[in-house]
């Protein structure tokens, strides 16, 4: 008898449709019949991924905040706080700038470990603050992330490892950023969407020829039953 390898999906640019935004509903059917467990493993904050696999349909394993919060099912992990993001994004509204999100801001409202800044806001600046606080700025593509420099989403995924019976090596990892490439590093097998950017590229296995959701059908449709 054959068995499905453990996955680990991003969210943003990998489970969303070809076009772009929205989670394609393609995915939904094959992900809740997988033979192995699925973790999460997004920059998004926690309460997003948890409703991802209630949506879904599957067992909530989840590594958010790019690794500031990890959930194995049975445990919350916490490997930073929100406070050092916080007086970075205090600074740098006190400067005149803004996070980007409007009044009520349900992208940071339930954020617990780091703060997400949009985009369109200007980067330098975040920058500088944040080095002073000794914290990094990332680009996913979705949003500027201001957090500690040591949660990753691989060391994440470690965590879950420990907890579960889940065996790194045996899984197949798809993403599209620089939040992704401590992924790639921890699991067996990494594949990136061909949208990714140059250093998700660079760390995957293998740069699939496929967009966003269309290349994750395709790596399941590869992978399925190959364990
Ligand atoms: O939150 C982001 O900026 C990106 O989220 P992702 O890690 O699921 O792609
Ligand atoms: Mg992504």
């Amino acid at each position: 008898m054959t068995a499905d390898p453990p996955l680990v999906l991003d969210v943003d640019g990998t489970l969303t449709r070809p076009q772009g935004w929205g989670i394609d509903p393609r995915v939904f059917d094959p992900l809740r019949e997988w033979d192995a467990p699925v973790v999460i493993a997004t920059g998004k904050a926690f309460p997003y991924p948890v409703a991802l696999c209630h949506f879904i349909g599957i067992p909530e394993l989840v590594v958010a905040e790019n690794g500031g919060v990890v959930y194995t099912g049975d445990d919350v992990f916490f490997t930073a706080d929100r406070e050092a993001a916080q007086a970075v994004t205090e600074e740098y509204r006190a400067a005149g700038y803004d996070l980007g999100w409007g009044n009520e801001d349900t992208v940071n409202r339930w954020r617990e470990t780091e703060i997400a800044v949009n985009l369109e806001q200007p980067l330098e600046p975040l920058r500088e603050i944040a080095a002073k606080h000794g914290l990094e700025v990332i680009d996913t593509g979705y949003a500027y992330h201001v957090k500690d420099t040591n949660p990753s989403k691989g060391a994440g995924l470690e965590t879950i490892a420990e907890q579960t019976s889940i065996d790194l090596e045996d899984c197949v990892a798809i993403g599209d950023s620089v939040n992704d490439v401590s992924t790639f590093e921890a699991v067996g097998r990494g594949f990136a969407v061909n949208n990714a950017d140059e250093v998700a590229k660079a760390a995957a296995d293998e740069v699939l020829e496929e967009v966003r959701a269309d290349g994750t059908l395709a790596v399941l449709e590869r992978v399925r039953g190959t364990r």
